[in-house]
């Protein structure tokens, strides 16, 4: 009940409280013992991938353990769910009483803007981008936390190897975006190696889902199809048609996540993966959409975020997850086109 009555509340009124706390939990370690349930903190729990990870971790480890944040206003069914806090990244303070107050174990750090929204504004990208990691970095050490921070395919660019990018090679992105994410990987791994922080990280590929948006990648295409070819019969693609991208349904990137979030720390040889499903073009996601919507017409008129697919990866090596922690993906084009199909036909049938 104490719990229920701190939902969507500004951090701030318990400052006092927490201020005591803090003296007396400072460089203590406030991991949950191994019989415990962690408590968890997604930060940017409102985006494409947050919702469904609460809800998968709500039901392993509990309703209350599982705290989401975000800047956004939620709707009736966040808040019913369970714990839902405004949390700005870039407010320090504010995260830390998050983390005292609820007595965080581990924080999955969503908050981002990703690329093409990036690209159109890139202050506040580095601002949320890299200030707020610097924020969350922080406080995981601080707290002893584990703490997980996606990164990317957009984290590679024209110089690395693209069909197939290893897990280890160049890195010279030409996004903000990109650039932030490297940045991540570096830093945490420093903190891994300079403060034993418990720092994981998977570079996903563009994800796709039928209950959220996505927040304005350059992937996103791969998702809007199915709106359009459901709704219109008409989809226009931002990307040509050739263009080679490695993707995941979010069944399979957020089953990765929480597997690799569950191993003990020994059983990682490093920290940093790469993880995939499946690559394919807009033409061949034509192609399988076509199988259910066989009058599907398509036009393509490439922008700007051409020229950022262009330099990402075309196949991603996700060899090291599968061999050191067993990854293995369930989707495949035909099976995820299936699926979403399924999920939203619902939607625009009159
Ligand atoms: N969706 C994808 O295809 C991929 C996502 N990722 C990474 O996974 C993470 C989550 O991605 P998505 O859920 O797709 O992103 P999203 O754009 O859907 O969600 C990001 C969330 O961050 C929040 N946010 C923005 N500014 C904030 C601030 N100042 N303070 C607190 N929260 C703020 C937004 O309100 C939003 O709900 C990101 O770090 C992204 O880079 C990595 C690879 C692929
Ligand atoms: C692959 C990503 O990181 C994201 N979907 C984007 O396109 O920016």
């Amino acid at each position: 009940m104490a719990l229920q009555r701190l939902q969507i509340q500004h951090c701030r009124v318990f400052s006092s409280l927490i201020n005591n706390q803090l003296h007396l939990r400072r460089n203590q370690s406030v991991l949950a013992t191994p019989d415990e349930n962690p408590r968890i903190l997604i930060t940017g729990g409102l985006g494409q991938l947050g919702t469904g990870l609460a809800k998968i971790l709500r039901e392993k480890y509990g309703k209350d353990n599982v705290i989401m944040s975000d800047i956004l206003k939620p709707s009736k069914e966040v808040v019913e769910a369970g714990p839902y806090i405004f949390a700005d990244i870039l407010d320090f303070k504010c995260l830390q009483e998050m983390v005292v107050t609820y007595r965080i174990d581990w924080l999955i750090h969503f908050s981002a803007l990703l690329s093409a929204v990036g690209e159109q504004n890139v202050p506040l990208a580095i601002r949320v981008n890299i200030e707020g990691l610097h924020n969350v970095m922080e406080l995981a050490k601080q707290y002893r936390l584990r703490i997980f921070v996606p990164s990317t395919i957009g984290a590679f660019g024209p110089e690395s190897p693209r069909n197939p990018t290893p897990n280890l090679t160049i890195q010279r992105p030409k996004t903000i975006y990109g650039v932030s994410k490297v940045h991540g990987e570096l830093l945490g791994e420093y903190y891994h190696h300079k403060f034993g922080l418990d720092f994981r990280c998977l570079r996903f590929p563009g994800v796709i889902s039928s209950d959220t948006n996505p927040g304005g990648g350059t992937t996103d295409y791969a998702v809007q199809i199915f709106h359009d070819a459901l709704k219109t019969r008409q989809f226009q693609c931002y990307l040509k048609p050739d263009t080679r991208l490695p993707m995941m349904y979010i069944t399979d990137a957020l089953r990765s996540l929480c597997e690799f979030m569950a191993l003990p720390p020994e059983a990682l040889k490093q920290r940093t993966y790469n993880v995939t499903a499946m690559s394919f073009t807009p033409e061949e996601i034509v192609r399988s959409v076509q199988r259910h919507v066989p009058d599907l017409k398509v036009t393509y008129a490439p922008d700007s975020r051409q020229q950022i697919a262009d330099s990402w990866p075309q196949v991603f090596d996700d060899s090291e997850a599968r061999a050191e922690w067993n990854w293995k993906p369930q989707y495949d084009i035909d099976g995820m086109v299936d699926i979403m199909v399924d999920a939203l036909r619902p939607k625009y049938q009159i």
